[in-house]
């Protein structure tokens, strides 16, 4: 039996989501539907698809990861082609607005929300302009495989990081080199990672510092949805892996420019390690009622 799919078009920094409320969890959608939803040309269009959905209504496994229920709302994410995704960093930043928006919590600029995802619980902070996210331990996983590109002359070294999802990142030499890419095509890792990764080209500022701040530019192509004008998670990765390179004495604040504008990184200590924050806009741009089959 079809549905009408009451939604909320949502972007940060030019990665779009579809968003709809289901907070006793009853209307989970199938890969199939959410491709349908997530097409641009028959459907609403989106990076991916987020439910909201209440982190009491999930199933035993999920809400292990929802860490017991310490967060009411679970941010349940799809990928454009029907995959699952453990964190988005933009869509974290989205999915608070949009449960703003529709009454579902209340926050207070400086409040902080928790809220469950598969990668587990996520602190995301309002602030004036917009929200910061907690994005938790990192880690440096994957190994550095080879990177192929279409319009890249040569295969390039990567750094796998894992930020509740995996990345791999690649330092190109210029601008040129950057806008040259195409990414229209799925960036060949050698070996390639058993649960696929996204992968961020990054170019160095120049200077790389300014007033302590570590400045990169980044394009991305990502896992279940190909390239993307942003991705939050990816530009923390980005910033990471900058900060690897560039060895002691480099930054722990980060501006990485996107094709779709500016997002903050950050990375501080913690009693478990150190973790990295995202920081960056989020907007809602329309709402409408789409019938599923
Ligand atoms: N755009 C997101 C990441 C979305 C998930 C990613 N494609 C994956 O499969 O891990 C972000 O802003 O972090």
């Amino acid at each position: 039996m079809g549905i009408d799919l009451h939604f909320t078009k949502g972007q940060g920094t030019g990665n779009d989501f579809v968003l709809f409320a289901d907070p006793e969890g009853e209307n989970e959608l199938s890969p199939t539907q959410i491709r349908a939803v997530c097409d641009r040309k028959f459907g609403v269009g989106g990076d991916g698809l987020i439910r909201a959905v209440k982190s009491n209504r999930l199933d035993a496994g999920a809400v292990a990861l929802a860490e017991d229920s310490a967060a009411e709302w679970f941010m349940d994410y799809w990928n454009a082609d029907g995959t699952i995704s453990e964190m988005c960093g933009n869509g974290i930043r989205v999915y608070t607005r949009f449960l703003i928006d529709q009454g579902l919590v209340t926050l207070e600029p400086g409040d902080t929300l928790a809220i469950g995802t598969r990668a587990g619980v996520r602190d995301v902070q309002r602030n004036r302009t917009g929200f910061q996210v907690d994005l938790g331990r990192w880690m440096l996983d994957g190994g550095e495989p080879l990177v192929r590109a279409r319009n890249l002359s040569v295969a390039r070294p990567g750094l796998g990081i894992n930020v509740g999802n995996p990345h791999v990142v690649v330092a190109l030499a210029d601008d040129e080199e950057l806008d040259a890419a195409d990414l229209s095509y799925i960036p060949q890792l050698d070996p390639e990672p058993a649960a696929g990764a996204n992968v961020e080209f990054v170019v160095p500022g120049d200077p790389l510092v300014v007033d302590g701040v570590g400045h990169i530019r980044m394009r991305v192509h990502e896992r279940g949805s190909g390239e993307t004008l942003s991705c939050g998670t990816g530009a923390a990765a980005a910033a990471l892996a900058t900060r690897h390179w560039a060895g002691a004495g480099a930054p722990n604040q980060w501006r990485v420019e996107v094709p779709g504008g500016v997002l903050g990184v950050r990375m501080f200590p913690t009693e478990d390690g150190e973790h990295v924050s995202l920081s960056g806009p989020a907007e809602l741009v329309f709402d409408g009622v789409l019938g599923l089959g």
